[in-house]
């Protein structure tokens, strides 16, 4: 496989992490280099995954410690050579496993790589990875069986494979494979850090002693600590040194992990003869950060003639790290450092000191009180340039992400396509619209513009505006909790900017669901016969469309605030039946106190507007018994009726029907009047109109903030 990226050296010292007041890394250091494989193991519970967030960078609650890539300090381009791949397979259920290979290549390889490059790719990792015979298999979830679980696994690895990392991560990448699998699949990853020189570092829980012996190096955690960093194939010695002998024919790796859940006496061992070690404390030495080195041996060139100062530079380099590397431990050791050299200011070179504890933040408080101001000042004008010297990161100039900004619409629009195609317009789906709307369209046919079916077709019309309300909030309900994971996974992956997934999603349903939407009250439409009027077809569907944008918007941002589908499912049917309560249909006579919440109720605004352009926006001939009152104003003769007909025609250039067959007890109705009494009261259909895209304008920017700030930590 070819590779683009360099060989990175990863280490990572004394980190410390702390949740809900637990000790859960407790100062874990190690390296891990190019063209090895690297075992993390260690009993449930141990710290494998927390430690690996932490390498990705995605462990945001990180107390202290310092991760290093050649050497510099992380930052997040440094990151973007870091790739993690996760414990659990999430992937877009409906796309094949071509579709996933493609998408992501075009979202997480650079711009600058022509198509041909790309598929020539995934051609490669597709070989490395034996993934021929499913290619055209879709992903599948737990409810559509797809990709089985080793091909999955695979497939999440070649995912991250894809963007060349020059360090890849792996959470129990062998989980729910058979023997023979997991085997392969580690021999896979080996050759891989063998031959393309990267570094490879795994957690695993309990390999066959086949799968162990194809490790480079092991980090063996217990409690959040390291109680063994080195070579896998010196485990047992080293343990059977501290008298736990490893009996013949047993696997090691079984061994190892027996004893680090063992008596608390063998534990007590492995812990004492772990702290001798120093492997939780490693500030010199071979895991001494470059830039570390390099300060001490500046003091150590001064002669240490002016302590303070060099404690100065030597605090500027260290303040250079945003949070990366922990300031305060730094200061500690290089203050501990100018002590011993002022003591001994004959001293040439670096000494071992492993006085950094877990106690090192009373201290730092210490020094930090000593230093005064100017100081400090001093330490801010130093860092720009220091940080040039020291920590010149080769990425700085790369871009923030991958590919651009419409690059990255239009390949998640087309993924977005792709993905709800077959979820909205799947059989089931086409075949229930169509079926509502044939019987809506027998229930109402060619239904009778008369003062006796004025409720019916208000029927209709709250029907439709809560039917597609409905539709329309829980279609997007169930396509954005689903995708939650999996935004999660490639956001942290920094695939692409948030905003640019938003607006794909927005748009890539857009065209499905209308499509939808359009067809199946057209049908409606016609069969009951509401008007002959173009304008009015037109303005009946344009208020459908523009329900089912509130709707929709409405739904992402349940989807967004509820943290799973049930919550959802709750809260939307909760929004969806006030809304309906307050829709104006049930009840017209709201409490005073209570009248203001009719206007929370996108459904009233959806009725209202299709009230109006039935009834109002081409008057039509609707017919009313003179013998008895009329519920909906007065029922006008039909010598006053012509003339009213005429009058409207004038006014609103419309035409009015005569066709109903009005026999001499019958009148017509005046169709504002109608609205009136159906409504209580009376609403514009352009104002309607407005307030239903601030419904979507309001909802769609409250569904993004949500996700910006409520996204799951992987
Ligand atoms: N978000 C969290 N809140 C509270 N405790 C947590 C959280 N994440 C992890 N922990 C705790 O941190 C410890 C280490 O968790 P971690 O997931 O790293 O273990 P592990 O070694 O990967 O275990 P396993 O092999 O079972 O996956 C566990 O005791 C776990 O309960």
């Amino acid at each position: 496989m070819a590779s683009y990226q360099k060989q990175v050296t990863l280490e990572f010292t004394d980190l410390f992490l702390t949740i809900n007041k637990r000790d859960v890394l407790c100062g874990v250091s190690g390296t891990a280099k190019p063209g090895q494989l690297m075992a993390v193991m260690g009993p449930s519970g141990a710290g494998k995954t927390l430690l690996l967030t932490c390498l990705a960078g995605r462990q945001r609650a990180l107390e202290s410690g310092g991760i290093f890539l050649n050497g510099q300090p992380i930052s997040k381009r440094l990151r973007r050579q870091i790739s993690f791949v996760l414990q659990e397979d999430l992937f877009l259920s409906e796309l094949t496993l071509r579709e996933t290979f493609k998408f992501t290549a075009d979202l997480r390889l650079p711009s600058r790589l022509t198509g041909e490059e790309k598929k020539q790719k995934i051609r490669s990792i597709v070989e490395t990875l034996d993934l021929h015979k499913c290619l055209d298999t879709k992903m599948g979830d737990s409810l559509n069986r797809g990709l089985s679980g080793g091909e999955k696994k695979r497939a999440n690895i070649g995912c991250e494979l894809l963007t060349d990392p020059s360090i890849l991560l792996l959470d129990e990448p062998t989980s729910g494979l058979d023997s023979r699998t997991a085997y392969e699949l580690l021999k896979t990853l080996k050759e891989y850090a063998v031959s393309s020189g990267k570094t490879v570092i795994t957690s695993i829980h309990q390999p066959s002693s086949r799968v162990f012996q194809l490790f480079d190096c092991l980090l063996l955690l217990s409690e959040g600590q390291v109680v063994y960093s080195g070579d896998a194939d010196q485990v047992v010695d080293y343990f059977a040194r501290l008298g736990l002998q490893c009996p013949p024919h047993y696997n090691p790796a079984d061994y190892i992990l027996d004893i680090v859940k063992g008596t608390e006496e063998e534990r007590e061992k492995i812990h004492t003869a772990a702290k001798a070690q120093s492997w939780n404390h490693h500030y010199r030495g071979e895991h001494t950060p470059t830039f570390v080195q390099k300060t001490f041996e500046s003091m150590a060139e001064n002669e240490m003639r002016e302590p303070r100062g060099s404690i100065n530079r030597a605090l500027s380099v260290g303040s250079l790290q945003n949070g990366s590397f922990d300031n305060s431990v730094f200061v500690d050791c290089v203050i501990d450092e100018a002590d011993d050299q002022v003591r001994s200011p004959s001293a040439g070179h670096v000494t071992t000191n492993s006085s950094h504890t877990n106690g090192n933040s009373s201290q730092n408080n210490c020094v930090m009180a000593s230093l005064n101001t100017s100081v400090c000042r001093d330490l801010q004008a130093k860092t720009t340039k220091e940080s040039q010297k020291f920590h010149a990161d080769p990425y700085a100039n790369a871009d923030k992400w991958p590919t651009g900004y419409f690059h990255q619409l239009l390949t998640l629009t087309h993924r977005n396509f792709k993905q709800n195609r077959y979820l909205v317009l799947s059989k089931l789906d086409i075949s229930k619209h169509i079926m509502m709307a044939c019987v809506t369209g027998a229930l109402w046919f060619q239904v009778t513009f008369a003062e006796e079916n004025i409720r019916d077709i208000s029927g209709l019309m709250f029907f439709m505006s809560a039917y597609w309300g409905f539709e329309s909030i829980y279609s997007s309900l169930t396509s954005f909790q689903l995708e939650r994971a999996v935004l999660a996974k490639e956001r942290a992956a920094g695939a692409y900017r948030l905003s640019v997934y938003f607006m794909s999603k927005v748009i890539g349903v857009l065209p499905l669901f209308s499509t939808l939407t359009i067809v199946s009250v057209t049908i409606t439409f016609w069969m009951a016969g509401l008007h002959k009027s173009v304008l009015v077809f037109f303005c009946y569907v344009a208020t459908l469309l523009l329900n089912v944008q509130a709707g929709q918007a409405i739904g992402r941002f349940i989807s967004a605030a509820c943290s799973n589908i049930r919550q959802a499912i709750t809260t939307s049917a909760l929004t969806m039946l006030t809304s309906m309560l307050l829709g104006g249909f049930y009840v017209q006579n709201l409490p005073i106190f209570l009248f203001w919440l009719r206007y929370i109720s996108f459904t009233s605004y959806v009725y209202r507007a299709l009230l109006s352009t039935v009834f109002v926006l081409v008057p039509q001939t609707i017919s009313c018994n003179t013998t008895v009152i009329s519920e909906f104003g007065d029922c006008l003769s039909l010598s006053k009726a012509d003339d009213i007909s005429t009058n409207m025609s004038a006014i609103s250039g419309a035409i009015v029907s005569n066709s109903t067959s009005i026999t001499s007890t019958r009148g017509i109705l005046n169709e504002a009047q109608i609205v009136e009494v159906l409504l209580n009261f009376s609403f514009p259909i352009w104002g309607s109109y407005m307030a239903l895209v601030g419904f979507t304008v309001t909802f769609n920017f409250l569904a993004y903030l949500m996700l910006r700030f409520r996204r799951p930590q992987l």
